[in-house]
Parts: C-alpha cells; structure tokens; sequence
C-alpha cells in the first residue's frame, strides 16, 4: 500500500481514499472487458508463452537486461512475433525484420508515427521539437536544421571536440594522480558530451568538467534511474492501457517534466542572446542555433523545445555509446592492445582526414562500428496511422506449413523495433551477441538481410527521421576514444564485474548487484607507458 501511495503521491494513506481504491479496481475491470472483446490480432505470427496474466510478456523486457528476452524470443520464433502488453492492453507485434522496418522507417514513414505511449512522453520530457513532431511539421522543422550537421560543418568541429577531450584526459590524469583509480566512466563521459555540444551548437560553455551543467545531468540521470524501477514500469504501464492516465497526479509520470523544466530557462536565454548578436559563434553561422533563427519560421515554444531536445539528445545517447566502447575494451584487454598500437603508430593525434579514413586506422573504425552495433542507445516504438500491410523478408513459417511473407496491420496497431535485436539478429550476424570487431574487417551478411541505415545498422534508424545528428556522435566518439585509448589502459575493477543495459530513453549502463546505484560505470584507469 506504501508504495501505491507514494506512486500517486497521496499524502494519506490508501486505505483512506476508498474512491481510490473503487477507482482502480474500475480501471483493472474496464481494460479486461476491452482485453476480453478485442479481435484478434496478427494472426498467424509466433507469440513466446505468456509470462504473465496481469503485466503480459513487458514486465520481463522491462526488468532485465536490454534486449535478452526480446533476443530469445526471436532467435527462437523468428525476428517477427506478437506479445501481449501489460493491464490488457492487447497486441503487439515486435520486429527486427529489414523489410519490416525499411517499409515502416522510410517507404511510409510518416504513416507509422510515434505510439501514443511514446508521443506524449517525448512531449513531457523534451516539448515538442523534432523528435515530437510529426508529417509536415517534421518535415519543415527538419529542412531547418539539418544544414547544422552537415558533413562540413560537422568537420569544422574538430578543434572544439578535440579541445575537450584533451580536457578530459588531464581531469582523468589529475584524479588518477589524487589516488582516484576506479573512475564512473559513465559520469565522466556526460560531461565531456555536455560540454562539447554546448560548444559545437550554442556557443555555450556549459563547463561540466569543472563542476557545471550539474542539475541538467542529474535530472537526466535521475530519470533514468526512477524509470528502470517497478514505478517506472507500472507508469508505462497505465499510460500504455490507457494513455488519459498521464493527467492522474502521478508521481513518476508527472517528474518526467523536470528535465524541460530545468533546460529551458537556459534555452530561453540563449534563444534571446543569440536573436540579438545574429551570428552566434565560430561556424560562420552554420551552427545549430543560428540555423534555426535565421529562417525564423519557428515559433517560440518549438525553438524552446528544439534546444531542450537537440542538449539531451545530442549529449546523453554519445555519451553512452562512448561509455560502452569503454566497457568492451576494459573487458577485452587485447582488442584495446591492438586498438592502441594502431593509433600510436600514426605517430601523432588522429586529425579529421584519418578519422574519416576507413583505410588509415581499419581496426579504429571496426571497433567504433562493432560498438554502436552492440550497444544501439535507443529503441523505436510505431503506430500504424492507415490500415496497411507490413512485408517481411524472413517469412514465418506456421505450425500448419504456411508461409506468411507480409502482415496485414489495422490503424492503431503499435509496432515495437527493438533496435538492439536488429543489431544483434543471430540468423544474420551468426554470433549476434558476441562484441568482435574483426566481423567488419571480413565480409559481411548479404545485403538483403540487413537495415539501410548507417553501416546497415539500426543503431542510428534509417529514412527519413533517422538521427540527424549521427555525423557529430560518430567524430565524438572517435575524437574521445582515441583521446582516451593513446594516453589511458581501461580495465574492469575485479573478476566478476559485469554490466547490463536497460532501456530509457537511452542505454542505461548497470553493474550487476549494484543495480540500486542506477547508472554506473565505474572502471579502473592507469595512465599508459610505452
Ligand atoms: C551515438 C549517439 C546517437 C545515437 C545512437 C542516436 C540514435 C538515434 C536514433 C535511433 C534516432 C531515431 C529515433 C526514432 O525515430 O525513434 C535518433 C533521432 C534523433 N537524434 Fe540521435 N543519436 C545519437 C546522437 C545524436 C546527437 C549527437 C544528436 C544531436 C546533434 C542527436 C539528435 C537526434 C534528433 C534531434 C533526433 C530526431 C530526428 C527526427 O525525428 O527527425 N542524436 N537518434
């Protein structure tokens, strides 16, 4: 009861509130009766045995290391199958079908928008910048800032990325000389990534090295940390059943907007600043915020919002990525040997030339591919917007001997994309959850089985909303890691140290047995001697 009062924020105990109670139990018996009448859905495709009556096959995916179960499930049933949503929610179909996704992504993307579980958060937590919007709205709000991550300008941020990884390594070095041997990579790397897009897109120092920036990411964290719970879960739960619960005064669903509410201030000030000196910075006005106010089509509230989502969006999911590259190296001591022997034989700091240069450092590039292709930082959920036919390039095969080759979809159908089981798909990469680099120094899966995004990965979506900032995340991650590798050795911090994903609106890094602390990186740093 303690812990249904605090989820509600009742500052009485439930048994005091006997409307609560009638509440709750009308809402469980109205979404049972609506289980109960539905129609059947997605007839014919694969369903894993139900896990549970009352949370359905969700309670599992979400309480357990990123794509596991959604991974056993499809290495057993095939990359398509339905699952049962929690409190009767009904159907879903979950894919990691290529065809699947480039009809959803790109053919007719914008008929397939963000779920209605999906939407709403986006909106509570960021406003409604791109990643909200949706049809022609999307797209005029896309045209406007995509000339700020174009190849050139993105190239023109070298110095700054570079400039801040330098800073991070000497921080690294001043707390390894202070005694301070196992280090949160993960922290560490927030604020590297904070600082860099601060500088890169808002001509904004955010100084998080020296202890700025600090409410923003702990709000991000924060976050985080209370979805990957049991209130969490049960919040996505209630919204999913029926999405009216977002206006109940509930505790994780209402706290999900202090992260809008702590960027925009800033946002506001730097909207103003940079309205009234034009030209807001070093990248001849090609930056970010003086792309967007130089067409002025925006109104103030998408301006606001589009700050607040392009800072959480383009800090946290790099950081992230980066904090995994970390991880896979500390746990593979030979890989980070032979990574850095290929960097220090350049005989100077990597410029952007061999950075881009696939042939220059091939085991560089290897490791950053095979790294986003492990640890895909976000996952997609779709609603079918038009009754539709979804294609399938692995077709299920039924009990009876049917081949089912395409899928007959019903508006309102949701859609879920774990991103990290396209990456990962054993009947394509063979041995899918194994971190090897070398697989993208030798031939690849035939095309047709894999994703058109970028290095026909999911990692970064593909068509037409995939991410638009995946040029500046890539030159991070290179510039950072190869900052990082030359001059530290990463390990782990004992025998059985080990680390699992959970999903939020990233790849959340947790150690194993202590899950309480959230996410966490902690890794043992030397400084390297030849
Ligand atoms: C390794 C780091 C990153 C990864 C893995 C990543 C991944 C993704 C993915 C998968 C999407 C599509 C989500 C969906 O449609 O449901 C996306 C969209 C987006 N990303 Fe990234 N991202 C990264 C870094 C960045 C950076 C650095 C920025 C900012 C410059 C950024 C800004 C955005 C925005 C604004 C969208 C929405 C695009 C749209 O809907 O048109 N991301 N990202």
């Amino acid at each position: 009861m303690a812990v249904i009062s605090d989820f509600l924020q009742l500052d009485r105990p439930l048994s005091a509130f006997p409307t609560y109670a009638a509440l709750i139990l009308a809402f469980l018996l109205f979404i049972f009766l609506r289980f109960i009448l539905a129609p059947e859905k997605f007839k014919g495709v694969p369903q894993p045995p139900l896990p549970s009556w009352i949370w359905g096959h969700m309670h599992k995916t979400h309480n357990t290391p990123a794509g596991e179960h959604y991974g056993q499930w499809i290495n057993k049933y095939g990359p398509t199958i339905k699952i049962n949503a929690p409190l009767f929610a009904g159907k879903l179909l979950v894919t990691a079908d290529p065809a699947a996704i480039h009809h959803m992504f790109t053919t007719r993307c914008y008929d397939y928008t963000k779920s209605d579980l999906i939407r709403p958060f986006v909106e509570r937590v960021v406003g409604r910048g791109l990643i909200w919007a949706e049809g022609d709205l999307h797209r005029l709000q896309r045209k406007q800032v995509v000339p700020a991550f174009s190849p050139e300008v993105v190239n023109r941020m070298e110095p700054a990325v570079s400039e801040v990884s330098h800073k991070t390594a000497a921080k690294l070095s001043s707390m390894v000389a202070e005694g301070e041997s196992i280090i949160d990579m993960h922290d560490m790397m927030g604020k590297t990534t904070l600082d860099i897009f601060g500088l890169v897109a808002l001509n904004h120092d955010f100084n998080c090295l020296e202890g700025g920036g600090a409410d923003i990411r702990h709000q991000v964290k924060q976050q985080a940390n209370d979805f990957i719970t049991f209130s969490g879960f049960l919040a996505a739960a209630m919204l999913r059943a029926i999405p009216a619960t977002a206006r109940l005064p509930i505790k994780s669903i209402s706290e999900q907007g202090s992260i809008r509410r702590v960027i925009s201030p800033l946002a506001r000030e730097l909207i103003v600043r940079g309205k009234n000196e034009g030209e807001v910075s070093e990248f001849k006005g090609n930056d970010f915020m003086s792309t967007m106010l130089r067409n002025g089509e925006m109104t103030d509230e998408n301006l606001i919002a589009n700050v607040v989502t392009f800072i959480v969006a383009g800090y946290d999911s790099t950081s992230g990525s980066i904090t995994w590259g970390l991880y896979a190296l500390a746990r593979n001591q030979e890989a980070q040997t032979k990574l850095r022997e290929e960097l220090l034989a350049l005989g100077r700091e990597p410029t952007v030339k061999d950075l881009t240069n696939m042939e220059q450092l091939p085991y560089f590039e290897a490791v950053c591919k095979e790294t986003l292709r492990m640890y895909p930082v976000t996952d997609a959920e779709r609603v079918a917007h038009e009754d539709d036919v979804i294609p399938l390039r692995f077709p299920i095969i039924t009990p009876e001997g049917e081949q089912i080759s395409a899928i007959p979809v019903k508006k309102g159908d949701t859609m879920i994309i774990p991103i990290i089981c396209s990456n990962r798909l054993n009947a394509v990469w063979g041995d899918g959850d194994t971190w090897r680099p070398e697989r993208w120094l030798g031939e690849l899966p035939p095309k047709d089985q894999l994703v058109q995004g970028w290095a026909n990965m999911l990692t970064f979506s593909e068509g037409p909303r995939s991410c638009i900032g995946f040029r500046l995340a890539i030159l991070e991650m290179k510039v950072i890691l190869a900052t990082l590798i030359r001059r530290f050795v990463f390990s782990v911090p004992s025998d059985d140290f080990e680390v699992y994903g959970r999903y939020f609106a990233t790849l959340i890094p947790v150690v194993k047995g202590q899950d309480s602390k959230g996410a966490y990186m902690p890794l043992k740093v030397t400084p390297y001697e030849e």
